[in-house]
């Protein structure tokens, strides 16, 4: 049997809390009779990028991105349309795209099921000529997003705390959209546009998204009143917040979208813009090993 070679990329500063040894697991867990190895650090944003194209450009077979969301988009941006497959170890504060392929977020385990992995197909998301894999938006989530950016402070805790805060004071915006066929004017806490189908931690923003669908989904969650806000979290987190009155769930291959919000995100980092959104599918994009 050829073995397969994987690189790993692994961002140090991702995550919170303790410290993992990535090479002593690897080196204990990864099935050395399957793989050939080897581990690179990033030392900075982009890095990540360069070393995937690298990556494709020797023919390695996949390049494992350790790191969050941030770090697997990197990573990606450097494999799209190469032969080159994407894999993950999980180590962001959310994970959204390692939770949708149900990918373990405990190092060890998530090593030892790389053992196991397979070659899947998947497609991706382009705003405004950005890659996003897993989900982008304008509204609440954004909102969030750019005040974590700008926190300083990491973790669950800081980001339920700036959630909160944003919560009490939010204005919903107006969207003026066009998608595929069909036009829409709508006044929104949060549109997402979805690949995959969380945010991470389980808060299912898109219950029916799939990754090889050739399409993206729009969840448009209506303004909503307060006493509602505890229902719509726990239809979140039993993926069923498109049965909600107060969200709308469509499926689209290209989005304009024009409205006075400034503030979007993608995979979960901040990104400001003053133009249009223009958003669409690239379909069956991009090799995921898993
Ligand atoms: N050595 C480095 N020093 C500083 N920043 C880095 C380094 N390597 C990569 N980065 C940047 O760190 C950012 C955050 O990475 P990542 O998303 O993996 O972690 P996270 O923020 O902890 O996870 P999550 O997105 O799930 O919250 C990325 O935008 C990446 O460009």
């Amino acid at each position: 049997m050829t073995k397969q070679r994987i690189r790993f990329v692994i961002n140090p500063i991702s995550g919170t809390g303790r410290v993992i040894k990535w090479s002593a697991l690897i080196q204990q867990y990864l099935d050395s009779k399957q793989f050939d190895y080897e581990i690179k650090y990033t030392s900075a944003q982009g890095d990540a990028t360069t070393l995937a194209i690298e990556a494709a450009n020797q023919n390695i077979d996949i390049v494992c991105a350790v790191g969050g969301d941030g770090t697997i988009n990197e990573v990606a941006q450097g494999l799209v349309n190469t032969t080159t497959s994407l894999a993950i170890l999980p180590r962001g504060s959310g994970n959204g795209l390692a939770r949708h392929f149900t990918i373990p977020t405990k190092p060890t385990q998530a090593i030892l099921q790389l053992n196991q992995g397979k070659v899947h197909h998947m497609d991706a998301g382009l705003i405004n000529d950005k890659l996003f894999l897993c989900v982008a938006g304008i509204g609440f989530d954004a909102t969030v997003a750019h005040a974590f950016d700008a926190f300083g402070k990491r973790g669950l805790l800081s980001y339920a705390w700036l959630s909160l805060k944003a919560f009490l004071s939010y204005k919903p915006y107006t969207y003026n959209i066009r998608m595929d066929q069909q036009s829409i004017r709508t006044k929104a806490f949060l549109l997402t546009f979805a690949n995959a189908s969380q945010f991470g931690n389980n808060a299912y923003i898109a219950p029916e998204a799939h990754t090889n669908d050739g399409l993206l989904n729009l969840t448009v969650i209506k303004p909503f009143p307060l006493w509602a806000t505890l229902g719509l979290l726990i239809k979140t987190f039993n993926k069923k917040l498109h049965l909600s009155k107060y969200c709308e769930s469509y499926t689209f291959n290209t989005l304009t979208l024009q409205s006075d919000n400034p503030q979007t995100h993608i995979d979960g980092e901040p990104l400001l813009q003053t133009e249009e959104l223009q958003v669409q599918v690239q379909p069956n994009c991009l090799k995921i090993f898993y």
